[in-house]
C-alpha cells in the first residue's frame, strides 16, 4: 500500500494503529450497514475510503449513484479495474477532506479511515446546510462514545446533534477486519432531524452561543450566561427551560439549547450576542482528535 497515511500521522499525531487500512471482511455486516442506511434507488451515496470496494459494489446495487472516494492510488487502480460498462460507480481519487460535497441530498455508508474521523464528521455535520440525509459509519468505538455522550459538553458535538441524531447501533469486534485493528469499532447511524430546535440558517449564531456557554460547562446556568441575559430575562428563561438557575450549563439538552438560542435572538440586543471566540474558531478548524 502507498504511504499516504504517513501524512495524516504526521499532521494529526495519531498512533500508527489508526492509520492502517483495516478492510471489512464480514459480508453479512456489510449488508447490514447498507440495509440500515435504507438506500433508495434514487439515492446518491458516498463511500468514504472505498478501499478495494467491499462496501462500494453491494451499495451500487441499491443506489442510483455511488461516489467511491479513495486517495490511495493502489486501491484506485484496483477499483477501476473492477468497474463494468454502464456502472453507477464514480471513483473520486482524492482526499475526502478536499472533495466538493454534492449540492443535492446524499447519504454515506462507509468504513472510514479512523485517523481522520473528526475531520470527516466535521465536513459532513459542521454546516447543517450541507444536504447530508443519513450516514451509516464504522468508526472507532471510543470516538463513537464521545459523539453520542450525554450530557453534551463539547460545543462542536452539540452543534452536530442540534441538526442530526447520532446513535451507536452496535459494537464491531476486530475479528471483522483484515488486518485486525487493536481497538473495538462501532456502527454509528446518523440521520437528519425532521424538526430541529433551531433553523439551519442560525447555525453560526448557535456555534458562537455553544462555544461561549460551554467554555466552562460546570458553571451554574445563571453565571455562564450573565453577560447575555438580564436578570428578568434569566428568570423567565429558567422557568421556560424548567431548570434550577444553579444547574451546570453543561447539563442542558439539545431542545433546551434551542430554546436558549431562540430566546437570545428574540429578546437580546445583537451587541450582547456572543461572537465566535478566536480560540474556538481555531479549535473547530484545527482540532484533529479522533
Ligand atoms: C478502514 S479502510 C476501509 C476500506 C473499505 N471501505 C473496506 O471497508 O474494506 C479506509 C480507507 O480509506 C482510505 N483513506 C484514508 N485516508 C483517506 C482520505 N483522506 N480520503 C479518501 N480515502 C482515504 C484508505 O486508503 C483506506 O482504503
Amino acid at each position: 500500500m502507498s504511504k499516504n497515511k504517513e501524512t495524516h500521522r504526521g499532521t494529526f499525531g495519531v498512533s500508527p494503529n489508526f492509520s492502517a487500512q483495516h478492510l471489512l471482511i464480514n459480508k453479512r455486516l456489510i449488508h447490514d450497514l447498507i440495509d440500515l442506511a435504507n438506500i433508495m434507488p434514487c439515492d446518491t451515496v458516498l463511500d468514504i475510503g472505498a478501499g478495494a470496494g467491499a462496501i462500494t459494489f453491494p451499495l451500487a446495487e441499491k443506489a442510483a449513484t455511488v461516489l467511491a472516494i479513495e486517495n490511495d492510488p493502489v486501491y484506485v487502480t484496483k477499483l477501476a479495474s473492477k468497474l463494468r460498462e454502464g456502472t453507477n460507480i464514480r471513483i473520486k481519487p482524492v482526499d475526502f477532506l478536499r472533495l466538493d460535497l454534492p449540492g443535492k441530498p446524499f447519504s454515506v455508508v462507509s468504513n472510514i479511515p479512523y485517523s481522520i474521523t473528526t475531520p470527516i464528521l466535521g465536513k459532513l455535520l459542521d454546516q447543517p446546510t450541507v444536504p447530508l440525509q443519513r450516514a451509516v459509519l464504522v468508526i472507532e468505538h471510543g470516538a463513537a462514545k464521545r459523539f453520542t455522550a450525554s450530557p453534551i459538553t463539547d460545543p462542536r458535538i452539540l452543534k452536530w446533534r442540534m441538526w442530526f441524531d447520532i446513535r451507536i447501533v452496535c459494537t464491531v469486534s476486530p475479528d471483522h477486519f483484515s488486518p485486525r485493528p487493536r481497538v473495538n469499532s462501532a456502527v454509528v447511524a446518523i440521520s437528519r432531524k425532521k424538526n430541529p430546535a433551531v433553523p439551519p440558517q442560525h447555525h453560526a449564531k448557535f456555534a458562537a452561543l455553544a462555544a461561549y456557554g460551554l467554555s466552562r460547562p460546570q458553571l451554574p446556568f445563571f453565571a455562564a450566561l450573565a453577560d447575555i441575559f438580564s436578570a428578568p430575562q434569566m428568570a423567565r428563561l429558567v422557568k421556560a427551560l424548567g431548570i434550577e438557575r444553579t444547574q451546570p450549563i453543561g447539563a442542558l439538552r439539545e431542545q433546551q439549547w434551542g430554546t436558549l438560542l431562540l430566546a437570545m435572538l428574540q429578546h437580546v440586543e445583537p451587541h450582547r450576542w456572543p461572537k465566535m471566540p478566536k480560540m474556538a474558531k481555531n479549535v473547530t478548524r484545527k482540532k484533529k482528535r479522533r
